[in-house]
């Protein structure tokens, strides 16, 4: 299908986001998967942001009305799906699909500097440090080189002669993969030396022990950086966004360590610590409301790139479990239910209509023009609109963005099967039920 011609909505506001998105969170560059998670939301920002594929003619300015909150029913601003219907297609078609695809070989591996993680003191039992794994383990075509795009495509066109003369419109999105060393990483991801596998079934987001000072550190200041004013009035849109999906990575983040977690370290007795999920999640319904928001925003960042996912090549050199990758990504991708349930999962052309959208743009032009050119790939098109001339800018994903991207989804998913799973069940515990944490 070629890219739809609509001149993304306030766009480049959206851009502006991410690129903020990109530089602020960048600065707190992460290993291993906590670089997963913070880089695959990074990834979900741009693909929002800048992909080509925009809303269909009948959705486009439709009001997808946003019902009011009440505790778990309903949904908040910017979301277009309730509640209910969020938790009915997760539970029925998302969650399932994405738990297959993650144990499939494609999913499974994701590349990163992860060995040394546990020197960096954020663990604190000894057997939850990443497990790396044997070379012969990992996809073999993984191994190789990239052979995709020319150095040339590898940065933005824009304002060079080659946008304005190239007006056709490639239908072919997925032109092979690519590698580059993204800044928000503490890795280079092209130094193959220096990189390893890490096996994510055996890496699983639990409690790990990694508690305290240093590690609320952390969050402070990745709060404090992208949303000083949060949550006055003062604050435009954008950054309001930018605040909630950090606030519900955060909390999708807790509920894995709730869900699975250190109950008793002598009998090494793993379970849900559900006192856990309340104080950390769930007495907050802000903070379910994120999730929700994230999860909403990071499926709306997959099916806005479907076109580049559905041809992208998922080749492990296993045919059988490579076929069945292809299989289920289009599943997640087309699926009707989810379509006919939730069109939009997320309606960012509202969201981006922010007031301060010219002040933004000037802030952040030059982060938009370092980060963005530096760490993704755009395929920047010009395209006529008829009176004006406007750019079409579309992803290049690398492999290890788009299993990072599916991964958050999975895990994003998990969280929320887990809260609907619990969270009505779980009145405010007595303090004889809460473990020590
Ligand atoms: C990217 C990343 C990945 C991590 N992965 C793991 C992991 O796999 N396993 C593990 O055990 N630990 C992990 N951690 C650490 C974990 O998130 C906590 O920081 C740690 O458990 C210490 O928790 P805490 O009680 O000090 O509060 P924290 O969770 O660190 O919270 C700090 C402060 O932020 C505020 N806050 C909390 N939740 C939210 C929210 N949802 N929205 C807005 N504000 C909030 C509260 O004021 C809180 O006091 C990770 C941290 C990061 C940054």
């Amino acid at each position: 299908m070629p890219p739809s011609t609509e001149p993304a909505p306030a766009a480049n506001s959206a851009i502006h986001l991410a690129a903020a998105g990109a530089a602020a969170i960048g600065k707190h560059r992460m290993r291993g998967r906590w670089a997963m998670a913070v880089g695959a939301l990074l990834v979900a920002l741009l693909a929002v942001a800048v992909s080509s594929r925009g809303f269909t003619s009948s959705s486009r300015g439709r009001d997808y009305g946003c019902p009011g909150t009440r505790n778990y029913t309903g949904m908040g601003e910017d979301c277009c799906c309730d509640y209910e219907t969020v938790d009915a297609i997760n539970k029925e078609v998302l969650h399932p699909i994405l738990q297959e695809l993650a144990t499939l070989p494609f999913f499974r591996y994701f590349k990163c500097d992860c060995p040394f993680w546990p020197d960096d003191g954020m663990c604190l039992l000894r057997d939850c440090s990443v497990c790396e794994c044997p070379d012969n383990e990992f996809p073999e075509p993984f191994k190789k080189p990239y052979s995709g795009l020319s150095s040339d495509s590898m940065i933005c066109q824009e304002g060079k002669p080659q946008a304005t003369v190239d007006r056709t419109l490639d239908t072919k999105v997925f032109k092979g993969w690519v590698e580059i060393d993204n800044p928000w990483t503490y890795d280079d991801e092209t130094d193959n030396a220096e990189m390893t596998y890490v096996n994510l079934l055996l890496n699983p987001e639990r409690y790990t022990g990694y508690t305290g000072d240093s590690a609320r550190r952390i969050w402070d200041s990745i709060y404090k950086e992208n949303c000083p004013k949060y949550p006055s009035e003062e604050m435009c849109q954008e950054k309001k966004a930018l605040y909630k999906l950090i606030s519900g990575l955060h909390s999708s983040i807790s509920v894995h360590i709730a869900y699975d977690y250190l109950l008793d370290e002598s009998a090494n007795m793993w379970g849900h610590n559900l006192p856990f999920l309340y104080d950390r999640v769930l007495k907050y319904p802000e903070r379910v409301q994120n999730l929700y928001f994230t999860y909403l925003f990071v499926l709306r960042a997959v099916t806005k790139t479907a076109d580049y996912l559905e041809q992208a090549e998922y080749n492990t050199g296993s045919p059988e479990e490579d076929l069945k990758t292809q299989s289920l990504v289009k599943q997640l991708l087309y699926t009707p239910k989810i379509r006919s349930a939730c069109l939009l999962p997320f309606n960012e052309a509202k969201l981006w209509q922010g007031e301060n959208g010219t002040e933004l743009s000037r802030r952040f032009r030059s982060n938009l023009e370092i980060s963005v050119q530096l760490w993704i790939v755009l395929d920047v098109r010009s395209v006529d609109y008829g009176e004006s001339s406007k750019f079409l800018v579309s992803l290049q994903l690398q492999r290890n963005e788009v299993i990072a991207l599916v991964n958050l989804l999975n895990r994003l998913s998990e969280s929320v099967n887990f809260v609907h799973e619990k969270g009505p069940s779980i009145d405010k515990p007595k303090d004889s039920q809460r473990l020590p944490h």
